[in-house]
């Protein structure tokens, strides 16, 4: 999902480089930086001095695994600008640049030029008239510091302001406190001053930020993720039909949901189930180097002989899950009941997260029961899709039911991003 910052005014470097470690849960591919200095723009690590500076965190979606590709310099004529953007452009290859190498070169490129062509409000309205997908982004201008939150919301942001600039950030916590950008707004902060809109402007964050992605700590939707997250734990418990001895979970973000389940259900909650501090999250690992093994370890002396009920936020290839299951299984676990706080995603993502095949997840073609033998578990439960929805209200909830936001072509959706 990519984490992006960006900072204008007074310690803008500063602001930026102490940011990227709020924004690695979002992407630990690579981390990037742009500033400006004297009012030139470059890549690299900004100094504390720097008059702007963007940090990027990179989960990709597009192009490459693995490289730093963002910020991206683009130059048209004698515009040029720096760009982060947290999102996927289905359409990348469609926006009039040569041979771009991956979305996010392509969207900066394409922003350059059409705001060199119309202006900065005129331009960013033309780009995101012609992208499809999501996209949230910050770019250094000659003009300063310009910020767009993704028209339908999809991908967050937020601002904080300071007695000498501001500092945006996909999430609030990475800010120490601040607000969100509503959804579609269009902000220049710096040598000129000006916000815009850019239509639609609807509020439809990606369900999965709420379930998985965001760190518990930050608001989105106005509400603190963590409590959403107690809040589907809760309603994870109302549908509950077995017994069992104790609540695991998988570690590390399932484990609000789980303590709200283990609550209301008056179990104990275990830690069971270890994860390697070092590990990070796997699934935004490349998958040549995702290794579930290696980040799990189950505790024998806290299952030995137990019926366990094994809870994560979110069941999408199974990588997790399998492991998990197995390692509870030989440390002597008697039974592991599966119950996962969101329901099966059954369609790909085009808007910022990298399954951009349905073949590739484990609800696609297969029924609870098939999806319980496949994993191995005694049982297994999702959280319905309404109690869900009740939960989150408006949101994007195209994996889960394959209605988007957006109007989309899956088949040829998964041709064009990289399901190729
Ligand atoms: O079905 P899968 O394809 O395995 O995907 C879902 C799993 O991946 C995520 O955990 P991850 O290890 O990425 O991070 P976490 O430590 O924040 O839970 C998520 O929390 C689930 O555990
Ligand atoms: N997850 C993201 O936001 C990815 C951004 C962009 N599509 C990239 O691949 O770099
Ligand atoms: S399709 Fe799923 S992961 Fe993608 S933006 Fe929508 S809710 Fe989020
Ligand atoms: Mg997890």
């Amino acid at each position: 999902m990519c984490g992006i910052g960006g900072a204008w005014g007074g310690r803008a470097g500063e602001r930026v480089r102490r940011m990227a470690p709020w924004l690695m849960h979002r992407g630990h591919e690579g981390v990037g930086y742009a500033y400006m200095k004297g009012g030139e723009i470059a890549l690299g690590e900004p100094r504390d001095d720097a008059e702007g500076a963007l940090v990027h965190t990179r989960y990709s979606t597009s192009g490459e695994y693995g490289v730093q590709l963002q910020p991206v310099l683009a130059k048209y004529r004698d515009l040029e600008i720096a760009v982060v953007f947290n999102g996927t452009v289905v359409n990348y290859k469609r926006l009039g640049v040569e041979s771009p190498s991956f979305d996010g070169d392509a969207l900066a490129k394409a922003l350059a030029r059409e705001i060199w062509e119309r202006g900065v409000e005129q331009g960013v309205i033309s780009v995101y008239s012609k992208i499809v997908g999501a996209a949230t982004l910050l770019a250094l201008t000659p003009w300063g510091l310009l910020a767009v939150r993704d028209p339908r919301g999809i991908r967050p942001l937020a601002y904080r302001l300071y007695g000498e600039g501001v500092a945006f950030s996909s999430e609030t916590v990475a800010l120490g406190g601040g607000q969100e950008v509503a959804p579609g707004l269009a902000v220049l902060y710096g040598k000129r001053m000006a916000f815009w809109k850019i239509p639609p402007g609807e509020a439809k964050i990606c369900a999965m930020e709420l379930v998985y992605f965001a760190h518990p700590a930050s608001i989105l939707g106005n509400r603190l993720v963590a409590d959403v997250r107690r809040a589907l734990g809760r309603a994870l418990a109302e549908v509950e039909t077995h017994n069992f001895d104790v609540v695991a979970y998988v570690p590390e973000t399932a484990r609000t949901a789980a303590e709200a389940f283990a609550e209301a259900l008056g179990k104990p909650l275990v830690d069971a189930v270890v994860k390697n501090r070092f590990a990070g999250r796997v699934f935004i690992t490349p998958p040549h180097l995702r290794n579930p093994g290696d980040a799990f370890r189950a505790v024998p002396q806290l299952v030995e002989g137990r019926r366990v009920a094994l809870v994560d936020d979110s069941l999408i290839r199974g990588t997790n899950i399998r492991t998990v299951v197995r390692l509870l299984k030989e440390a002597g676990a008697r039974e592991v009941h599966v119950r996962i706080a969101s329901p099966p995603v059954k369609w790909p993502c085009f808007f910022g997260m990298d399954f951009q095949t349905r073949r590739e997840l484990v609800a696609h073609k297969r029924d609870v029961e098939a999806i319980r033998a496949y994993i191995g578990a005694d049982s297994l439960i999702y959280l319905p899709l309404e109690k869900f929805r009740q939960i989150l209200g408006s949101a994007c909830y195209g994996c889960f039911t394959g209605e988007y936001p957006v109007q989309i072509n899956v088949e040829e959706a998964e041709v064009s991003t990289r399901g190729a």
